[in-house]
């Protein structure tokens, strides 16, 4: 996704009718969600929900739809057919209230090169209406809460890949909002790297609910409460990883024998 569809993705304002006050709710609730892109049916009437609290691990294959849901759930796309709700509110409907309640790294982490790493922050921050001590808070906070300190003087064009990762995480997490969609945040991190953001996704987890893309088994066996495992565009799997591994294979295993064929 280019920088242009990040920053449309926060600026889209669209609220088709007065939301309504919302009770309580479940953080994402996906409702027999299709999306066809020509002839190519990307996503075939999948169901699911994500609690509040949870760390949910989005798996499959290249080309099962995991992205394609996560850009319906973030607004980005229009679904075919299907709802999608964050935090109780329509993402068709009430985008603008979705926007303010979650926060989205697209798999491609789009990121202004030239720009230093606190100035982009701040930009990103602005679109979301912070300013002020506000804004310089948020900044100072989201900095230290993904471990940017010792880079955040670089422009985003001279760090590494894990650091624009990073940079990728708090610009999702500046507006402080409830429910995170990371798509693949450790494609192409070293080891090390990958360690650490995944313990900074842990933590965040803690305090937010997190959907999030990956293709390493480990990662959700070391993060994650819960899997939910698409293939050609439909759910195959959504259970707990106590419950995945209670069918005493590795997540791998459990992975190639729904997902083959
Ligand atoms: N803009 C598009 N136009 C046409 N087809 C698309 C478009 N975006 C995705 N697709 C197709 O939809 C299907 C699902 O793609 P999607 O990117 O959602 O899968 P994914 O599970 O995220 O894959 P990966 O793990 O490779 O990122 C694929 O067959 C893909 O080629």
């Amino acid at each position: 996704m280019p920088i242009f569809g990040l920053l449309a993705f926060i600026l889209r304002s669209t609220d088709y009718e007065s939301p309504k006050p919302q009770k309580r709710k479940v953080s994402i609730i996906v409702r027999e969600l299709t999306k066809v892109y020509g002839q190519q049916k990307a996503v075939d009437q999948i169901s699911f929900a994500v609690n509040p609290g949870e760390i949910v691990g989005f798996l499959g294959p290249n080309g099962a739809g995991k992205s394609t849901t996560m850009k319906i759930a973030t607004g980005y796309l229009l679904p075919t057919s299907g709802t999608v709700e964050v935090a109780g509110y329509d993402v068709v409907a009430h985008s603008r209230e979705v926007r303010k309640r979650i926060g989205y790294l697209p798999e491609h982490n789009p990121l202004y090169l030239d720009l230093y790493v606190k100035e982009f922050l701040r930009f990103i921050g602005g679109l979301y209406g912070l300013s002020g001590q506000t804004l310089s808070r948020r900044v100072d906070e989201v900095v230290a809460q993904v471990g940017l300190e010792p880079e955040y003087r670089k422009k985003i064009g001279q760090l590494s890949k894990g650091y624009r990762q990073r940079v990728g995480l708090a610009q999702a997490l500046i507006h402080d909002p409830e429910v995170l969609i990371l798509d693949e945040p450790t494609t192409g991190l070293d080891p090390n790297q990958l360690v650490e953001i995944r313990s900074v996704i842990k933590s965040i987890g803690a305090q937010k609910t997190v959907l999030f893309s990956t293709h390493i088994m480990q990662e959700v066996e070391a993060i994650c409460s819960r899997a939910i495992i698409l293939s050609k565009g439909t759910v195959v799997a959504d259970q707990s990883l106590e419950d995945l591994r209670s069918t005493g294979q590795p997540l791998e295993a459990v992975f190639r024998s729904l997902t083959k064929g």
